[in-house]
């Protein structure tokens, strides 16, 4: 029953991890992408496992009642949204459910209280940084696959990668994740380049010239940055191109040519020259002000990022006599957010080029009640530090996606800090953490923070407070 291939008519009943849609099937859950509940759907089978199956919709039979159209024509194929087919509201209820299932399963908290989800005023356009990519082949249409002819993929294509293939490029028309301009930035390097034979980068053979096209705008201010990555350090090629960007969009304020000639897919150059401009853009989170270059860690939905950072100052409750700790800090904008009223406060990060940047943030906003501690927290977080800086008596923890680390839970039980505040970009880990946290910690409230609409992700932020 069910094999790989094999067409069939599916009800979708709920969503799943990643924001499938999930249907039953004599008691075995179906996983198809791009579906939302109470729809139809005719579905081929990809994928057949021992306790589930994957299908890709072919077709909705009957819409559900949140299926909206979605705004985008590449929502179905590319990465960057594969939410935008399920109504915004709809979107939010899922994620504050989903942070529900986390916490039940993962955590084994029963009937936890979740605040409802705060949603984005500005659900698409809210991306202050794109990055899209340049490739030789282009990712054909389902119609185009579906023909009986041969179609050439080759070509200048300028856009994202599909989820799963960094041989193609899905060559896009438009895009709602950053501000209008940035995608008619992108098809004007498109067409100058064909116009003026530059070579788009092989992925394979390791050869051509224009790599990624990287948009950066700020939010508070007027700030516009092109990146232009390129394979090779070819002023004759880069600098007329750079000229013609700033002719025709007035509101870039500059423009950077990162040169990578190495085989990694990342936009960061081997080096970077400044074009045109100052080389950055200015943006704010609340009243401090950061300086960010082409490669600098910022916050990519800078209201959404205040929105957060103003739940995890209320959990915190900082007192003036408070030392406090920020974990896992990155360039330090939450905490200097929180500097504001604490004695001190230290932040530690394992990056090297983030912790110098959250030193030069703190000096150039005059802050001079924080301090920065490079290393990996399962390390340098526990008792010397805290010997060195004073027991916290508040303590944030914002970790990556995969949660902390056994060892550095362990030592946030054995601190037992009067106040706790975990920020997680990951709720699954973050119940799995917090569940090791139980005996030492109460959680108070918990407000997910829709920081990515159109896509499955939730920020959560717990308040813990230690138990009496
Ligand atoms: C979710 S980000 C934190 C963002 C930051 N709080 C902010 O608001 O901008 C997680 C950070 O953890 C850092 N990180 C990852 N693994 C780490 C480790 N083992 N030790 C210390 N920091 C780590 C990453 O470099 C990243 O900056």
């Amino acid at each position: 029953m069910l094999k790989k291939g094999t067409e069939t008519e599916l009800t979708i009943e709920g969503v799943a991890f990643e924001g499938k849609g999930i249907a039953k099937v004599d008691g075995l859950a179906v996983f198809v992408p791009n579906t939302t509940p109470g729809d139809r759907i005719r579905a081929r089978i990809t994928k057949s496992k021992k306790n589930y199956r994957e299908g890709k919709l072919l077709e909705v039979l009957e819409e559900g009642p949140r299926r909206i159209e979605p705004k985008c024509q590449h929502a179905r194929v590319c990465g960057g949204c594969s939410w935008q087919h399920v109504d915004y509201d709809y979107q939010l209820e899922f994620k504050k459910e989903q942070v529900r299932d986390h916490m039940e399963r993962i955590g084994g908290f029963d009937n936890i209280d979740i605040n409802d989800t705060i949603g984005c005023d500005q659900p698409f356009y809210y991306r202050n940084k794109m990055e899209y990519s340049i490739g030789h082949r282009r990712w054909l249409s389902p119609e185009e696959i579906n023909r009986d002819e041969y179609v050439d993929d080759h070509c200048f294509a300028a856009g994202l990668h599909v989820p799963g293939r960094f041989d193609k490029v899905l060559n896009i028309q438009d895009c709602h994740l950053q501000h209008p301009i940035s995608y008619k930035i992108l098809d004007f390097v498109r067409t100058w380049c064909i116009n003026h034979d530059v070579p788009p980068y092989d992925t394979i053979d390791h050869k051509g010239y224009m790599r990624n096209v990287v948009i950066r705008n700020s939010y508070h201010t007027d700030d516009l940055m092109v990146n232009l990555v390129t394979l090779k350090d070819d002023s004759e090629i880069v600098s007329p191109l750079s000229e013609a960007l700033v002719n025709e969009f007035p509101e870039i304020t500059t423009v950077i040519n990162n040169i990578n000639d190495r085989k990694n897919p990342t936009a960061v150059g081997r080096y970077e020259k400044v074009l045109y401009g100052p080389g950055y853009i200015t943006d704010r989170i609340g009243s401090y002000h950061f300086k960010i270059d082409a490669n600098a860690f910022f916050q990519t939905n800078t209201r959404q990022a205040e929105e957060l950072y103003e739940v995890a100052k209320k959990y915190a409750d900082i007192q003036p006599d408070d030392t406090v700790y920020d974990l896992y800090c990155g360039v330090g904008t939450l905490s200097l957010f929180l500097s504001e009223k604490a004695k001190n406060l230290l932040g530690i990060e394992l990056s090297n080029v983030a912790i110098k940047n959250a030193r030069k943030n703190a000096e150039s906003n005059d802050v001079d009640n924080v301090d920065f501690q490079q290393g990996d927290m399962q390390h340098v977080f526990g008792e010397l530090i805290t010997k060195k800086y004073g027991a916290p008596d508040c303590l944030i923890t914002d970790p990556p996606r995969a949660g902390m680390h056994p060892d550095v839970v362990e030592n946030i039980n054995k601190l037992k800090v009067p106040k706790l505040v975990y920020v997680s970009c990951n709720s699954s880990t973050m119940a799995r953490d917090l569940e090791k946290m139980s005996e030492v910690y109460d959680i108070e409230e918990l407000q997910p923070v829709d920081m990515f609409p159109q896509t499955y992700h939730i920020e959560t932020v717990a308040k813990l407070r230690l138990k009496n």
